[in-house]
């Protein structure tokens, strides 16, 4: 039966490295009725404090994807096959004012999601994740939010700004935007400011699955953690590439040693298909970082776990 949806173009008639790069070669926004996902760009990194450069990852993230293909065998799912996926292009957002910007960023998701479009964002600094979860809990109420990052990004302000990289998932708890039960951060690792950050972070609705418990839970058992603490609440999935580590995620602004690798972040993401996913984001890939593409293949396969994880799957036969 041919799909009724729009998929990649075809690479055995356009070669793959043709053409202008859309996420997968997907169709774009404008040439489909109706989409279920919108991959979305925010080139946005004004909120950065370390190294700069996010704001060029969307584009490179494009680019890496261009070798994705439409069977996904781990999960046994052709997410381009079974929903309408789309770029949807890239969000506008001034870079000389995170105000401006991150308001901008609210009224394009909320547009974009109007119509129950799903929306996996590809970053852009971590400071979209606070207005990619004020548009998203408009519709769905608080969430889960499942993060996975070296950093825990619940800080307070830097040189007094409270809108930045660091601080999004304080100011979306401080909102009522997320589940106190049901938070969670994976892979935080490094060093912090002081003590107080952890207790900061447990207040503010998270629990922590460190880089660290990797090597004396194993894997098995993160996952275990992991569903167990969302159960069945919806969740918001944020990404941070600096959770892998350095040698699997060079091209990132602040990278710290000890980190996941990319093979177990994509089995953690693929037993995401047991929850119910309201939207996405990937961000801080910093292509000037970056060598060969390393961390934007990295990049791009976490996408399309996430969209293989979020695809519906076939209802089981009945048995006679
Ligand atoms: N969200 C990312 N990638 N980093 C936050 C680091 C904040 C700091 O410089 O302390
Ligand atoms: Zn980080
Ligand atoms: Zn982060």
């Amino acid at each position: 039966m041919t799909s009724p949806f729009i998929g990649p173009s075809d690479a055995s008639i356009s070669p793959r490295y043709a053409g202008i790069a859309t996420f997968a070669r997907l169709p774009r926004i404008e040439d489909v009725p109706k989409a279920d996902i919108a991959v979305v760009g925010v080139p946005f990194d004004s909120g950065v404090s370390y190294r700069p450069g996010a704001r060029f990852g969307p584009a490179h993230v494009r680019e890496a994807s261009r070798l994705l293909r439409p069977y996904n065998p781990v999960q046994d799912v052709e997410p381009f096959n079974a929903q309408q996926i789309v770029d949807a292009g890239d969000i506008a957002a001034n870079p000389f004012s995170i105000d401006e910007a991150v308001q901008q960023i609210e009224t394009a998701a909320t547009a974009l999601g109007a119509d129950g479009t799903r929306l996996l964002t590809i970053g852009g600094d971590h400071t979209i994740a606070l207005p990619l979860l004020r548009a998203v809990t408009r519709r769905t109420g608080p969430v889960a939010v499942l993060h996975f990052d070296a950093h825990l990004d619940t800080w307070d302000t830097y040189f007094g700004a409270p809108v930045t990289h660091g601080t999004p998932f304080r100011r979306a708890s401080e909102e009522g935007l997320i589940n106190l039960d049901a938070s969670l951060h994976i892979g935080i690792r490094g060093p912090l400011y002081s003590r107080q950050d952890l207790k900061d972070d447990a207040r503010l609705g998270f629990a922590v699955i460190a880089a660290h418990e990797f090597e004396t839970d194993g894997l098995a058992r993160v996952i275990e953690r992991m569903l167990a603490r969302l159960g069945d609440r919806p969740v918001y999935v944020s990404v941070d590439i600096d959770v892998l580590d350095p040698s699997h995620a060079p091209g990132t602004g602040t990278p710290e040693a000890g980190g996941l690798t990319s093979r177990e972040l994509l089995a953690i993401i693929r037993a995401l298909a047991a929850v119910t996913i309201v939207g996405a984001d990937v961000v801080e890939v910093a292509p000037a970082y970056d060598h060969a593409q390393v961390t934007a293949v990295a990049a791009s396969h976490v996408a399309y776990e996430i969209l293989s994880a979020m695809t519906p799957r076939p209802a089981p036969a009945p048995s006679s």
